[in-house]
């Protein structure tokens, strides 16, 4: 416990293997402004020339100055010499061999134009004549940028006094002939240690402050209260250096300074160089014995987080010892097993945040699907012009004595196909999703094995990619065999007569409502006759802003906008019943040109309705359609109403049937095919000898943070060896 110096040089050399400043080493770190004196101050304490001297920023690169104090030969031949860290055990007698290898490992980190580096320097010195120290001497503060510097340089000189950490001792150099309002390691040293406990002042040129003027003040406390108080020393002037003056007397010049001064006599003994150097190591030593404790603590809890870090890294496989073969099968078989347990929703880890896996399929089907089905109106996109064309197309050049069942055959059809294109995406995003749980599937264990999880992972979209042609084409055929025959005898289609009876039901309500109004108004005096000729008809202009005259829900007949659209009062009014008017040949109630009526001769307009012949004729060449009917006559009005509540009917049921199909087929043919094959692929796919060396291969990363953890885990566990030497 005598001397712990060395501990803290040995714990250094050990940490600076890993160039890590994960433990605060106790040492004194030496800060001050450029040219203030602080190379001076070390080569004094050194006892020695060996730094580099020069203009400007001389000290570019932190140098961790490490003295140790050896016993001096019995010939009393001086035994001092210097060692390098990264020149490993060469010993540099020879003390301006020192101060050009500094110049030269600055140099070649730093560059050669007055950049600056934060990586040490370590130099140890062995000399009789040093206390045991550990001392930082760091590139001095610079405000204004110079050759290679940064523009930021001020910030990146500060940056670098690691003076935050609170095992350092802060030696704050400042010049004596400046104001020392104005020093900048007081200033620095302030900001970190404000109660000025950690702080020790060092007040350098005493020699060079204005005659009659003296800093006793200063250097008794007075003036600033540092708790380690100020020290005086007088090094060897620019003059000095350059004559040589060696450094046995520049120390007793010094000592001589103190002991004349009018100002300084009375303090001459906590004054120079030999007086700071002692108080040095005793504050070392002292703070060193404090940090101790703390030091083993955090070496301990470094010890057990980095074993814990190395553990979650696992061993290397690649050795002989490692039966690849089995590993690789257990990987397969834990990622096969994730795959499947995600699907099936008894994964361990499951999110309570979002939907995953065969929940969101499930999603998929009912929400996604369901709601796109259920968007589609049965009748949307036929105009009233489209039902009429295909009924009378389907009639031929006779009228049709009933509804004309080709034309709902011909309309149904297309309208069917229009659930194919959502039942195809229901597809594409189920496999989607498939896709993604696959990606996420072993991602844990599998992330040493990046190459096996990539070989995993495509082995299994190529099996779902495989059954994406099989799933599509089987839900279009679906479709198909829907539009292929189209069942009016299916027990939930409403069939002709159903759809004509809802009709004439709900004319009837219709009927009976106009007359009560009529009754009403007539009861009331009032003279208005409510006519059900004034009610609307269907024409194209009646058609609701998405081109349907009724509401997509339409269903089997059950809405009544089609009456109140649909109907023309008219027919009420001239016919007792709607059958009779419906499947009776008397149809001449027309309201308006209907083509139906006798053609015009062809020589001109019409004699009864003053039609122009070539008009028509023009657009009947062109293909369009027949006429340009703002108005339907009577029977049209009812058979585009029956063939609405028919295909809503059909399509409703084939709807409903297509909703439960399509899930059931994916399932079948997509989901529980690849969740049923994927171990049998992935072994079969994968689990060959030649290709284990190749699966098995670590992401690189990892193997290198391996590495390092075991490097660090090394040093910390030599850094607790050392210490319990040491207590
Ligand atoms: N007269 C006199 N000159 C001194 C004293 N201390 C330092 N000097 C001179 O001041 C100049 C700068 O001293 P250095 O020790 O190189 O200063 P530094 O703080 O290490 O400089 P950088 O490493 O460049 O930041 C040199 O010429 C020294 O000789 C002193 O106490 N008295």
């Amino acid at each position: 416990m005598n001397d712990l110096i060395p501990i803290v040089n040995k714990l250094q050399d050990v940490f600076s293997t890993i160039g890590s400043d994960t433990v605060d080493l106790p040492q004194i770190i030496v800060v001050g402004s450029q040219s203030s004196g602080k190379s001076s101050v070390l080569e004094n304490i050194v006892q020695r020339d060996f730094l580099p001297r020069g203009n400007g920023i001389v000290t570019r690169r932190p140098l961790v100055l490490q003295l140790v104090n050896i016993q001096a030969s019995e010939d009393s031949k001086p035994v001092e010499y210097g060692e390098f860290l990264h020149t490993s055990d060469q010993k540099f007698t020879d003390f301006s061999e020192i101060r050009k290898e500094i110049e030269a490992e600055t140099a070649r980190v730093a560059g050669q134009n007055k950049g600056i580096s934060r990586s040490p320097i370590h130099l140890k010195i062995f000399s009789p004549n040093v206390l045991n120290l550990t001392l930082v001497d760091l590139p001095g503060l610079t405000k204004i940028p110079i050759g290679d510097q940064p523009t930021d340089i001020e910030k990146q000189t500060r940056s670098l006094q690691n003076i935050q950490n609170k095992c350092s001792i802060i030696l704050a150099v400042s010049p004596a002939n400046v104001d020392l309002v104005n020093s900048e390691s007081l200033k620095l040293a302030k900001q970190v240690d404000s109660e000025g406990k950690r702080t020790i002042g060092v007040l350098t040129k005493l020699d060079l402050m204005d005659a009659g003027t003296n800093a006793l003040e200063v250097l008794t406390g007075r003036v600033i209260p540092l708790k380690l108080g100020f020290i005086g020393v007088v090094n060897r002037s620019q003059q000095d250096i350059i004559g040589n003056k060696p450094m046995t007397e520049a120390l007793k010049a010094e000592s001589e300074f103190f002991k004349r001064h009018s100002a300084y006599r009375s303090i001459a003994s906590r004054c120079g160089t030999p007086f700071l150097t002692k108080i040095l190591n005793h504050i070392l030593m002292n703070h060193i014995r404090e940090r101790l404790p703390d030091m083993k603590a955090r070496i301990n809890s470094l010890i057990s987080q980095t074993t814990q870090e190395l553990l979650s890294y696992g061993d290397p496989v690649l050795d002989e010892k490692t039966n690849k073969g089995a590993l690789v099968l257990k990987l397969i078989t834990k990622f096969s097993n994730d795959f499947v347990s995600s699907i099936d929703g008894t994964a361990l880890d499951i999110s309570t945040k979002e939907l995953c896996g065969g929940a969101r399929i499930y999603y998929i089907f009912n929400n996604i699907f369901g709601a796109a089905l259920e968007s589609i109106s049965p009748c949307g996109n036929l105009s009233v012009q489209d039902i009429r064309t295909a009924i009378r197309n389907s009639t031929g050049p006779r009228p049709s004595l009933f509804v004309p069942e080709i034309a709902f055959d011909l309309l149904v059809k297309p309208q069917i196909l229009l659930l194919e294109q959502p039942s195809l995406r229901c597809v594409e995003l189920v496999h989607e999703e498939l896709t993604k749980i696959c990606h996420s599937s072993g991602n844990q264990e599998l992330g040493r094995y990046p190459r096996l999880h990539a070989k995993l992972v495509e082995v299994v979209s190529d099996l779902l990619r495989e059954r994406l042609n099989p799933t599509s084409s089987y839900v279009e055929s679906l479709i198909s065999i829907q539009r292929a025959y189209v069942n009016t005898n299916h027990p939930d289609f409403i069939g002709g007569a159903g759809a004509m009876s809802d009709l004439v039901r709900k004319s009837e309500k219709k009927r009976r409502e106009f007359e009560k109004l009529n009754r009403r108004a007539n009861m009331g005096g009032n003279m208005t006759h409510i006519s059900p000729l004034s009610g609307p008809s269907i024409s194209s202009k009646d058609e609701s802003q998405d081109g349907s005259p009724l509401s997509d829900k339409e269903s089997s007949g059950s809405k009544d906008l089609g009456l109140q659209n649909g109907i023309s009062n008219n027919a009420w009014a001239q016919r007792e019943s709607f059958l009779t008017y419906f499947f009776g040949a008397g149809n001449k109630s027309d309201r308006t040109i209907l083509p139906d009526q006798p053609l015009p001769n062809r020589n001109g307009t019409s004699a009864k309705t003053g039609i122009d012949m070539g008009e028509l004729e023009r657009k009947l060449d062109n293909g369009a359609i027949v006429d340009d009917a703002i108005h339907l006559t009577d029977r049209e009005e009812m058979e585009i109403q029956l063939i609405r509540s028919l295909i809503t009917s059909y399509f409703n049921l084939v709807r409903k049937t297509i909703q439960d199909l399509v899930p059931k087929a994916i399932m079948h043919l997509l989901v529980n095919y690849s969740r049923e094959s994927v171990q049998n692929r992935l072994v079969s796919e994968l689990y060959k000898e030649e290709l284990f060396v190749d699966l098995l291969q670590e992401d690189e990363n990892l193997a290198s943070r391996r590495q390092n953890c075991k490097t660090m885990l090394d040093v910390y566990r030599k850094a607790f060896e050392i210490m319990n030497e040491a207590m």
